[in-house]
């Protein structure tokens, strides 16, 4: 089942003459980094920020809980919760969840980033609503991919886990059911194609009978072609009172147009991601000639100062493959992290890195965007961050060595400038930031010295 995302990016790169290539492959991308960030997550994100709650009836009192006690779950439902290990609801549960508990049940959209706690929040509310003496679906849960949808249905077995009675099928791609029957199970999750052709053309699922419908990683759904025509779809097939709920990590106009269609009468809740700074960070710039100078340096600067962790970034493949080699044959704890990995490869790269067992890792852009990775100390641009027209791509050099304020611990970032080009992409980043690269020596170790302190 486990799509692979090389080969069709190879395809792409073969084909990229043909934009709808071109579009598969940026879609799965994105699939890709959403799986890659529940795989290594095993917490809430921290976040300072209030949420912003706009509701579909101003007048109406707003509840928020500090307790999942106050949600009046069913027992079986609140020994879930904890037996999850969740003490008391994270930030966007305590609004949301009361919204998506209340009688009769309220529309939602919410958006925050990844690890804030969506999918525990509409997991619960489906659980909560089910009848678990009915025979037959009454929850549809959609999700971009068969393996998003794989891990939701482990978060609805998780905190079912004392509630057997309610039961669970996944509609996708290769799960054939025996045409005439009907589902018997109270949710269903899966893809937006399947889960059409289970409610219209096969009838397994009566969508008149739906009480909940949930829309997961609406951004990452309208990026690959044909799932929003199919959601819009589904969802005018059910009741007019059936609870719509639409997730989304980012909320750029075109989530948004979609959601209002997806979600009537809303209600908003959004979180601000933690906006990242370079305040806490000491930036410096080495001058280099070729790949191995830049390698030297970088033995250097190893050879001074002590290094707990470390991330290292190329713009190739090969790049960082050989540097990862060298690194090796130095007698460094190197872990690699490369994009003909599988997914689930990638993530237990980085979770062996994230445990300390591996001390530096070298990446490429495209494996590591999105990926946070906090207690790393040092990151070392081995090529700067450039979009695909040669530009400086300050949002990526912010991503990877900036830190979320009241959070960041002090850090240190390297960038190694190997040409007259990427000189003037280093001086572009300087200015975009306001914020001063100093030049460091890597051949006087006094100096390097220095930056550590
Ligand atoms: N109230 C809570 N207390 C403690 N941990 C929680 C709580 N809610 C969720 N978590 C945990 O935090 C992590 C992120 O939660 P969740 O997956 O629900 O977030 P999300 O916003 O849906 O992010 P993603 O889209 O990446 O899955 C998970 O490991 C989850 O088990």
């Amino acid at each position: 089942f486990h799509s692979n995302i090389d080969l069709k990016r190879l395809l792409g790169c073969l084909f990229c003459c043909n934009l709808s290539f071109l579009y598969l492959v940026v879609s799965e991308d994105k699939a890709a980094q959403s799986l890659l960030n529940k795989l290594i997550r095993n917490n809430l994100v921290n976040t300072t920020n209030q949420v912003e709650v706009l509701q579909k009836d101003p007048n109406s009192p707003l509840y928020s809980v500090k307790s999942f006690e106050e949600l009046r779950l069913k027992p079986q439902l609140l020994k879930g919760v904890y037996g999850m290990g969740f003490n008391r609801p994270s930030k966007i549960q305590e609004t949301a969840l009361p919204m998506m508990l209340a009688e009769p049940p309220q529309n939602l959209i919410a958006q925050s980033q990844s690890g804030t706690g969506k999918t525990a929040a509409f997991v619960l509310a489906m659980l909560s609503h089910v009848d678990p003496n009915n025979k037959y679906p009454q929850c549809l849960c959609v999700s971009p991919t068969y393996e998003l949808a794989l891990q939701t249905g482990k978060v609805i077995e998780q905190m079912g886990k004392y509630y057997p009675e309610v039961k669970l099928v996944y509609a996708i791609r290769g799960n054939k059911l025996q045409r005439g029957m009907k589902l018997q199970e109270q949710i269903v999750i899966g893809t937006p194609g399947t889960m059409l052709d289970w409610c219209s053309k096969f009838r397994f699922i009566d969508p008149k009978k739906i009480k909940v419908f949930v829309l997961d990683e609406a951004d990452v759904m309208i990026a690959t072609q044909g799932h929003q025509d199919q959601s819009i779809r589904i969802q005018r097939m059910l009741p007019k009172n059936c609870q719509m709920l639409l997730f989304s990590a980012t909320f750029e106009e075109s989530v948004w147009n979609f959601a209002q269609r997806i979600v009537p009468d809303p209600n908003i809740i959004k979180l601000k991601r933690e906006e990242e700074t370079l305040d806490t960070i000491k930036q410096y710039y080495v001058l280099c000639n070729s790949k191995e100078e830049k390698f030297q340096a970088l033995s250097n600067i190893y050879g001074a100062i002590t290094i707990a962790q470390a991330m290292i970034f190329c713009h190739t493949r090969k790049t960082a493959g050989w540097l990862a080699g060298e690194l090796s044959r130095e007698g460094h704890q190197v872990a690699l992290l490369s994009g003909e990995m599988q997914v689930e490869q990638r993530a237990a790269v980085i979770e062996r890195f994230r445990d300390g067992k591996e001390k530096v890792l070298v990446t490429t852009n495209v494996c590591a965007r999105g990926i946070d990775v906090e207690q790393v100390s040092v990151v070392i641009n081995f090529d700067l961050p450039v979009d695909k027209d040669g530009n400086p791509d300050n949002e990526t050099y912010l991503h990877r060595i900036g830190r979320t304020g009241r959070f960041g611990k002090r850090g240190l970032a390297i960038n190694m400038v190997d040409s007259k080009m990427s000189m003037n992409i280093l001086h572009r980043i300087q200015d975009h930031f306001n914020k001063k690269i100093e030049k460091l020596d890597t051949d006087d170790l006094d100096e390097i010295e220095k930056i550590a302190s």
